[in-house]
């Protein structure tokens, strides 16, 4: 909990542009619509089960892009849901008490990494929520969880409260606009939708990226962690959505969300919904815009919750610029990173942040960099950053390699190729000076 309490309260100091002054870098083309319209116009009749009164559309207008307002509708709606099941889980873990269950506890996956009812849930909840308003039974899915613990002989239990915390979820679908299964899913169901979630991916063809949770140890310690979901087409990365549920649409807000946990044990929960503390992010390729939106338990109310534009910080200087890296140095050298910002320039201490609310955080103006750099032979996967690339990219950002080249996501499960880290930058100006400084200080360095 240390670190994340340092890494919380240093970002919740750092300067921030207003909310709601839409600088003029560029146009405005992608749209969210600030008034409901008939959902059923661009889902089709009978995809979801609600209509205007949950309307809220996505429209990018980009000349060109080609539409894609029925996934992205989904998407951020399926994600909504998602983050939910996310909260009642990590509330349970951090609550242990008598009610806790088989939810409240954190596994351990071969590679020691842990997992909990929350990763196999959303999985599980978002294969079954993709299929369903998609009408897809064979629905292309990529996604990191698998089921052989659920399935094991001793996984039982651990099934029980999976399934469990995927019903509690699945019931609420409708508040969003998406379909409930008619009756509860037995275990059976609940694995089979864990199973689907096998494609290998590949240059070709559509399907959807999930990291069910990714920062699962931001999570298990009441800190911050996404669900990342993504739709990528023969290779390239469409869509993305992150959800946020530990990072408001404020900044400032975080110091309110660590005195809660600070005092959790005190104090009862605020009822879900009544309280601001997340934020879902989302963007299309090719639209030159990002958008966030509230964490919100019924999505009816979300047309008096505007969805505001995100863009990257203007900061181009060093000196005023801020960086994000991995808490846990065994997933990124902070060494190697603190060298580099040394020789770039950047005082600022580095934020150290759980999950790709590191990219949210770019994409948003609350930093201006983020660095990883893994252990040699550690292989990035497609769900640690389909996601959040895009949506840094078209907020305004620069993500590559450590070479300058994009991320490729057309070679299966892993981000193939990939030379030794990722530099996401607001601007070419950082971008350029971090490559720079990486090349300068590589083979000198122990990586
Ligand atoms: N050894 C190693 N090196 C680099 N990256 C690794 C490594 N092991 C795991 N992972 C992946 O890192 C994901 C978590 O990244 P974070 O940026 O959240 O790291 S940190 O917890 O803040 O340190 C984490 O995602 P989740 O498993 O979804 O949490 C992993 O996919
Ligand atoms: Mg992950
Ligand atoms: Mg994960
Ligand atoms: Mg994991």
């Amino acid at each position: 909990m240390g670190s994340l309490r340092v890494a919380g309260l240093a970002w919740a100091a750092a300067a921030s542009p207003e909310w709601g002054v839409r600088r003029s870098r560029r146009c405005c083309r992608g749209v969210p619509l600030a008034r409901p319209r008939a959902a059923a116009a661009s889902l089709g009749a009978g995809q979801l089960r609600v209509g205007t009164e949950h309307g809220w559309l996505w429209d990018c207008r980009s000349g060109g892009a080609r539409d894609y307002a029925r996934e992205m509708e989904v998407a951020v709606r399926i994600v909504q849901v998602a983050c939910t099941l996310c909260q009642r889980v990590q509330d349970s873990l951090l609550r242990p008490g008598p009610d806790a269950g088989g939810g409240g506890r954190v596994h351990a996956k071969l590679d020691r990494s842990p997992v909990t009812v929350a990763d196999w849930g959303v999985q599980a909840t978002v294969s079954w929520l993709l299929s369903s308003s998609f009408h897809d039974e064979n629905i292309s899915i990529v996604a990191e969880e698998d089921d052989e613990t659920l399935s094991s002989s001793d996984g039982a239990t651990l099934l029980e409260s999976v399934v469990e915390a995927v019903n509690g979820c699945l019931v609420e679908a409708p508040n969003y606009g998406l379909r409930s299964p008619e009756k509860d899913l037995g275990a059976h169901d609940v694995i089979q939708a864990i199973r689907k979630c096998s494609s290998t991916g590949g240059p070709k063809g559509r399907f959807w990226v999930l990291d069910p949770v990714d920062g699962t140890l931001g999570f298990v310690r009441g800190d911050q962690y996404a669900i990342a979901l993504a739709l990528i087409e023969d290779g390239e990365v469409i869509l993305g959505v992150l959800g946020c549920p530990n990072y408001p649409m404020k900044k400032e807000w975080l110091n309110y969300h660590q005195k809660y946990y600070r005092l959790m044990s005190k104090v009862a929960p605020p009822p879900l919904g009544s309280w601001n503390k997340g934020c879902v992010m989302y963007a299309q390729k090719g639209c030159g815009q990002a958008w966030m939106q509230p964490l919100v338990h019924d999505f009816g109310k979300l047309n008096w919750h505007h969805p505001r534009e995100i863009q990257v910080s203007s900061i181009s200087d060093p000196i005023s610029a801020t960086f994000c890296e991995p808490v846990e140095k065994a997933n990124s050298s902070h060494s190697f990173t603190a060298g580099l910002a040394q020789s770039v320039g950047l005082r600022n201490q580095p934020l150290r942040v759980y999950s790709m609310v590191k990219y949210a955080a770019i994409a948003r103006g609350d930093a201006e960099i983020f660095m990883k750099f893994a252990r040699a032979g550690y292989k990035e996967k497609i769900w640690d950053h389909a996601a959040g690339v895009v949506i840094i990219k078209e907020a305004g950002g620069v993500v590559t390699d450590a070479g300058g080249h994009p991320l490729d996501f057309s070679r299966g499960v892993y981000l193939e190729g990939l030379d030794r880290g990722i530099i996401a930058c607001s601007g070419a100006l950082l971008h350029r000076r971090i490559l720079d400084a990486v090349d300068a200080s590589w083979n000198s360095s122990t990586l």
